[in-house]
Parts: structure tokens; sequence; C-alpha cells
């Protein structure tokens, strides 16, 4: 069952098209990653999906109900963000900011039930931050202010969960903590995702965005290959297995990269810069 569908979005900002007719689905239960290089738009996708900006022009629905029309409160209990800004101005304690993920459930004078605090309990816990409920977040580091947002963002309790680029300050410890958290929650997620590997590890299938257009989209091993990486990145990479989870995983190389090691500092003439194989002999060689 289709969760989330978008058809024929386009955005721009002063007459410049940065999303141009953008049409997918997520399937219900799925987990999403967009990728692709620098300012290709996929925030700016996923900011049109939870409403900071409003599309020049398309449909977004989810379960079938028409989200641009939707009032905020109901978005809310319907799409939880974890958002790539983190500067908060206003000066809350963790807990403080965990509890505001509940506001869509409550009327404006409504105090937080038992239920409501014992999620929030829950969530810090999850994050590794119940011994600083109280802290100040504004004095918190980048990886714990993400790491509250993340509380806050799941004790919304949503079926659909966008993330932008979520690991962005999470050392890689708490990448994987993070991820492993969100998948273990089977909950629909569509996230913008910069680590192939990490994209590789959590998603079931992949849209690529280049120059404010999906170029391709699939299945992670239809996706990730050397000529995707090539063309959409400008990176060499190898592409192989990791042997004990058989996910599909990258190794990068230099842009000059010989095979085996086998070559010397060089330029070639024509300024190629990929991977290439020498013959012995030409282990002296300075030029090719
Ligand atoms: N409000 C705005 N005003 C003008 N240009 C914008 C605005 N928002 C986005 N853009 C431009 O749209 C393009 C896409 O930006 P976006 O942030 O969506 O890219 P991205 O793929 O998320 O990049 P990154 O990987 O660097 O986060 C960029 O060229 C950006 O400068």
């Amino acid at each position: 069952m289709v969760k989330l569908n978008v058809k024929n979005l386009k955005f721009s900002v002063e007459s410049k098209n940065i999303l141009k007719d953008i049409s997918f689905d997520v399937k219900e239960g799925s987990f999403v990653g967009v990728i692709g290089p620098n300012g290709s738009g996929k925030s700016t996708l996923l900011k049109n999906i939870y409403r900071i900006y409003k599309p020049d022009s398309g449909q977004i629905s989810i379960d079938n109900r028409d989200l641009l029309q939707m009032k905020d409160k109901d978005c809310a209990k319907e799409i939880a963000v974890l958002a790539q800004e983190s500067n908060t101005q206003f000066d809350f304690t963790v807990e403080q900011i965990v509890k505001m993920g509940r506001y869509p459930y409550k009327s404006v004078f409504e105090d937080y039930s038992t239920k409501d605090l014992d999620m929030v309990k829950e969530m810090l816990n999850r994050v590794g931050l119940t011994n600083h409920a109280d802290r100040s977040f504004a004095n918190l580091s980048g990886g714990e202010k993400q790491r509250t947002l993340i509380a806050r963002a799941l004790v919304q309790n949503t079926d659909f969960l966008i993330l932008d680029e979520p690991t962005n300050h999470l050392d890689i410890g708490y990448q994987i903590q993070l991820m492993d958290l969100v998948k273990s929650l089977n909950i629909t997620t569509l996230s913008a995702i910069h680590d192939m590997n990490i994209a590789s590890m959590y998603c079931d299938y992949l849209i690529v965005m280049k120059n404010g257009e999906i170029i391709n989209c699939g299945t992670v091993e239809e996706v990730i290959t050397s000529e995707m990486l090539k063309e959409v990145f400008g990176v060499n990479a190898h592409i192989g297995e990791n042997p004990v989870n058989k996910k599909l995983q990258v190794s990068y190389m230099h842009q000059h990269e010989h095979i085996n090691g086998v070559g010397h500092d060089h330029v070639h003439e024509d300024r190629f810069t990929g991977v290439h194989e020498h013959e012995h002999c030409h282990k002296q060689a300075t030029t090719v």
C-alpha cells in the first residue's frame, strides 16, 4: 500500500526551478533514502513534503489524503520530522523540548498525561539522554541536540517519519544507534542520506536526485553502482559486499587511482583522473 504519493511536484524560488516535476511513491513500512550531491534538491523536496515550502504545482498525499490541505495539528499527527537545522534560540530544557513532540495531541490548556511523560522518559532513555533531561538545550553539543530532536520526533508517535540528514553532527556510534532505533520502529521513513554505506545498511529503496530531478530510483543494489557514483558524485569507488551482513559496501578511491597500487605519480595529458592500470614496466614512468 502507498503511504506517500508525490505527483508532478514543482518548486521554484525567484524564477529558479529548484524541483522539476518530481513524482514518486513511498510504500507503507518502507525505508526510502534520498541521495544526491550537495544542492541537488534533497532538502527542498523534503521541506515541500513537511510544508516549510509550498509547491508551485503538484500533489502530495499521505494515505490518499491531500497533505497540502491539512490543518497543522492533523499534519503533525501524520508526519514527524527531524530537520537539518537545529538552532533553537529559546532556552528550554531537554525534557521540555522532547515534550513538545506531544503537542498535536493536546488542546490549549491540557496538561501532559502520565502516558505522555512515560513516552518522553522512554525516548530520552533510548537516545541516551536520561541524565541530560534537566540540562539546557542551548548548551548541548551538536550531537546531543540532534539526539534530543530525534526523541521529540519519536514521541510524536506518527506512522511516517522524515529525516533530513539525520546523522548530521552524530559520531559513528550514535549514527548507527539512531538508524537502528528508527529501523526498529518499522515506521515508513523518507530520509535524505549522504553516506552510501548507511544508505545501503538501512534503505529498502533509493531515490537519486541531481539538479532538482529524480534521475534514478530502485533497490540499493540497482542504484548504488560504481557508474552511478562516478556520474552523479564524480568519485571512483569499488562496490563490494560486507562479509558479515552481506550488505552492499562502498569503498572510495583517490580521484587518480592505480589498480593494485602499480603506477607512479604522474599526470595524464588529457587530465584523465579515473582508476586505471599500468604495466609493471611503467613503474618509473612520470607521464602516460
Ligand atoms: N530558499 C531558497 N532560496 C534560494 N535558493 C534555494 C532556497 N532553498 C534551496 N535553494 C537552492 O536550491 C538548491 C537545492 O538545495 P537543497 O538544500 O535542497 O539541496 P540538498 O540536495 O539538500 O543539498 P545538501 O546535500 O547540501 O544539503 C540549491 O542550489 C540551493 O541553493
